[in-house]
């Protein structure tokens, strides 16, 4: 016998997918063995799968050190300080546990915000938004772009479904203040991207508002290339135990290794001219150039696109509109080859591609600042170049860069290569008056910038030779810096003062001497006593200088936008730092408050919601309705104690106010009434007047002719007046005495019954009258009734 060999089907049994709460448990059991040591790939990581698919399809396969180092310990709740160089993967260290900590929370989209990124400017939070949604991609969250410059309304209506919000400190907070759909009080995580800026005296205030509105129960991570490591910071933000992790610490130096560095020391006057010379060498190149006010970003811009470098130029600066903003960003980020002016809100963060070259034109306030605009350009394993342009008094800032461990060595210019373009700018602007204009407020700009640096060891406003730095931007005429003036006078002045009190003070002192020796009484009471007097007149000058210089200020440039630009104060009398603290202080705005504004309005005894009407003749109008009649409610009006409404003085006022007003409000009802009578007897007249002569033009009436039955001795009996029915005719008024007919009173008293009437008088003379009289007789009587 043979056997058919049978196939036998075995089923297997399909794997069985892990419920969500399994797949999140595993996860979270597995964040306590994370070791940073092991951890070669993004899968070594416990992450999510929608997670680990994201990183993937955005090829991100090797964590970054900071990446390895900070997201075990963000996994498993930990507060964390994060710092490392810039372009070494900050962005995705705290976005990957945000997703993480989102998707274990089991969060949805219903359940609010749990997440807020805050970034000092709307640049990077565009940024950090954009590397969000693409490893995001795979998860079910929505986020959010709160950023200054866009639509309010919109951001408003949508803020409530926002899982993830990633905002600028300004924006959030006006949120918060006027938004009645933010709610954050479920929080989770709170990330501060560049935290030393976010903390720093630019930001205090606002984003001092903020943490207060933030729920204390949260996680808290801040990441910076420079962290802060005040405590009070750390305090402000109620970490208590934060875990730090600075991988790039322990390197020889602070900035990218790729990244080459060098200073270049060059006149005021000078630097014009070397950009141009500079930007026409690097035609093929992606630059960078920092300034540190708009109004030079701006007039660099315009001046040289007019010059046509070869190159395309952009400019992107605080004050520009923000569609242009994201327009300027994202095309430089696009080109190959471009050359970007741009002022400090490109400094930190910002991720172009490929930028060869930053070139800081003018000196950075500190190291720090240094550091990240240096860092645009050989980011994440790739080389760059920074120059830094140092005026010939700004080289105190090298110190501060060696001790921040930042390796930069001095270029010098090449005479040969310089090329000026001082005259091409003056004829330019001779022609252009717009541009001589952004020119003036360029160069004033960048002195007011130098003056209100913090650190003077550095900034000398008085070593600046305007006049030159005037003409090299093609000004004929330097403009006139009134603060700067009026600053060097009150120096001038003080240092005089100094002189003629120390010169008093010796002459005094030697004068005692010699008087004490004349005496021979030696004593020390006179130095005290003298220093006491020195001490007081030097004081007394100082504050008298202070208030005449604070007095004259009112020179409306000195805004401070970074606030932590106030200057120390120092003991040292002719230090100019004080004088500037004051003008600073000076233009500090009062806030307008209700309170101001109604005592104001007492004081100028203005009434309020008070409108007055005057006639031709310039007579004010008196409104009877809003005039008070009663004598208590004039006293109540006239009465001096104005703060605040007594209520039941107010009620009894206008309960005796009520009498005169009901009385005024029948007087307007009853003239009303009248009116309207007297317009309805004008009508009735017109109507009769109308009336008659209508029928005198067309057919003679003949209805008031007497009934000749009732003339000729036929009388009834009745005073009907107005029956005209068909036997009424019968009943017509008739004077017995004299026996002379009169028509009826009121036969036209309406048009309407009149016509009526007569279509019946009409219908009753289509019948013959029977007179009883011959037709001759007829017409001799009618005639007779006609001629009377
Ligand atoms: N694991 C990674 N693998 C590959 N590329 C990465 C990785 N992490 C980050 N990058 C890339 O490195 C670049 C710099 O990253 P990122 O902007 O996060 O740096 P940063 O440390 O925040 O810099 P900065 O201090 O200037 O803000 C980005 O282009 C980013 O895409």
């Amino acid at each position: 016998m043979v056997y058919k060999k049978r196939k036998i089907k075995v089923f297997k049994p399909k794997k069985k997918k892990e419920s969500i709460d399994v797949v999140i448990g595993k996860l979270k059991e597995s964040y306590e063995q994370i070791d940073p040591n092991t951890i070669e790939k993004f899968e070594d990581f416990p992450l999510s799968a929608p997670t680990l698919k994201g990183l993937k399809e955005n090829k991100y396969f090797v964590p970054t050190e900071i990446q390895r180092e900070s997201i075990g310990y963000s996994l498993r709740g930990e507060d964390i300080l994060g710092a490392a160089k810039t372009g070494s993967g900050k962005t995705l260290a705290f976005l990957i546990p945000v997703l993480e900590i989102l998707y274990c929370n089991k969060w949805n989209r219903t359940e609010g915000l749990a997440a807020l990124i805050i970034t000092p400017t709307r640049e990077l939070a565009y940024q950090i938004f954009e590397t969000l949604r693409k490893i995001g991609i795979h998860h079910d969250f929505s986020a959010g772009l709160i950023i200054g410059g866009k639509d309010l309304k919109f951001e408003r209506k949508r803020l409530d479904q926002c899982n993830i919000m990633i905002c600028t400190p300004g924006r959030l907070l006006q949120h918060m203040d006027e938004n009645p759909l933010f709610d954050c009080s479920n929080m989770l995580v709170l990330v501060l991207d560049e935290a030393d800026r976010c903390l720093d005296m630019g930001f205090q205030q606002t984003m001092n508002s903020i943490i207060e509105n933030l729920p204390p129960e949260r996680q808290t991570l801040l990441f910076s290339a420079t962290q802060t490591k005040s405590v009070k910071d750390l305090i402000r933000l109620s970490l208590s135990n934060p875990h730090s992790i600075s991988v790039h610490e322990e390197s020889e130096h602070s900035t990218p290794s790729g990244l080459v560095q060098s200073y270049m020391v060059c006149e005021l006057h000078d630097k014009m001219s070397l950009l141009w010379s500079f930007i026409k060498n690097h035609l093929h190149h992606k630059v960078l150039v920092f300034m540190s006010s708009c109004k030079q970003v701006k007039y660099f811009y315009e001046i040289l696109c007019k010059l046509r470098p070869g190159t395309s130029l952009l400019a992107l600066y605080g004050t520009m509109h923000q569609t242009k903003r994201m327009a300027v960003y994202e095309s430089f980020s696009r080109k190959q080859r471009s050359v970007l002016f741009a002022t400090d809100i490109a400094a930190r963060g910002l991720d172009f591609p490929a930028v060869n070259w930053v070139v800081q034109l003018d000196c950075p306030e500190n190291a720090n600042e240094y550091i990240h605009r240096a860092g645009r350009t050989a980011r994440f394993q790739k080389s760059g170049e920074s120059l830094l342009v140092l005026l010939p008094s700004e080289l105190a800032i090298l110190e501060q860069l060696k001790n921040k461990k930042i390796p930069i060595s001095e270029i010098k210019v090449n005479p040969n290569k310089l090329t000026s373009i001082q005259r091409t700018l003056e004829a330019t602007l001779a022609k252009d008056h717009i541009l001589k204009e952004s020119a003036q407020r360029a160069f004033v700009s960048y002195i007011k910038s130098v003056f209100l640096m913090k650190d003077k060891s550095v900034f000398d406003v008085s070593a600046l030779d305007t006049d030159s730095f005037a003409s090299s931007l093609g000004l004929a005429i330097p403009p006139r810096v009134r603060f700067l003036q009026k600053w060097k006078k009150a120096k001038e002045a003080q240092k005089k003062e100094k002189d003629t009190i120390a010169q008093t003070v010796v002459e005094n002192l030697n004068e005692k001497l010699n008087k004490s020796s004349d005496s021979e009484i030696s004593d020390d009471e006179p130095d005290t006593n003298l220093n006491h007097q020195y001490k007081s007149s030097v004081k007394d000058s100082y504050i008298f200088h202070n208030d005449e210089n604070s007095e004259d200020e009112n020179d409306d440039l000195f805004t401070v936008k970074r606030k932590d630009h106030t200057i120390p104060e120092t003991e040292d009398f002719d230090d100019e730092v004080e004088l500037s603290t004051d003008i600073l202080n000076k233009k500090k705005k009062k806030p307008l408050t209700k309170a101001a504004v109604a005592k104001k309005m007492i004081k100028k005894q203005i009434k309020p919601n008070q409108k007055t009407v005057f006639d031709e003749t310039g007579e004010a109008v008196l409104d009877k309705a809003k005039t008070k009649v009663s004598q208590m409610a004039r006293e109540y009006e006239n009465s001096s104690d104005k703060g605040g409404i007594d209520i039941e003085q107010a009620k009894q006022m206008l309960r005796e106010e009520d009498v005169y007003d009901k009385q005024l409000f029948r007087e307007k009802v009853k003239a009303k009434h009248r009116e309207e009578k007297r317009k309805a007897k004008e009508e009735a007249k017109r109507a009769e007047m109308e009336d008659t002569s209508s029928s005198d033009e067309a057919s003679v009436d003949l209805s008031w002719l007497p009934d000749p039955d009732k003339v000729y001795g036929k009388q009834e009996s009745g005073d009907s007046e107005d029956n005209f029915d068909s036997n009424s005719a019968s009943e017509s008024e008739v004077d017995d005495s004299s026996n002379i007919h009169r028509p009826p009173k009121r036969k036209l008293l309406t048009n309407k019954s009149n016509s009526k009437k007569r279509m019946k008088i009409d219908e009753d003379l289509d019948e013959p009258i029977d007179t009883g009289l011959s037709l001759m007789e007829d017409e001799e009587l009618v005639l007779k009734m006609l001629d009377k």
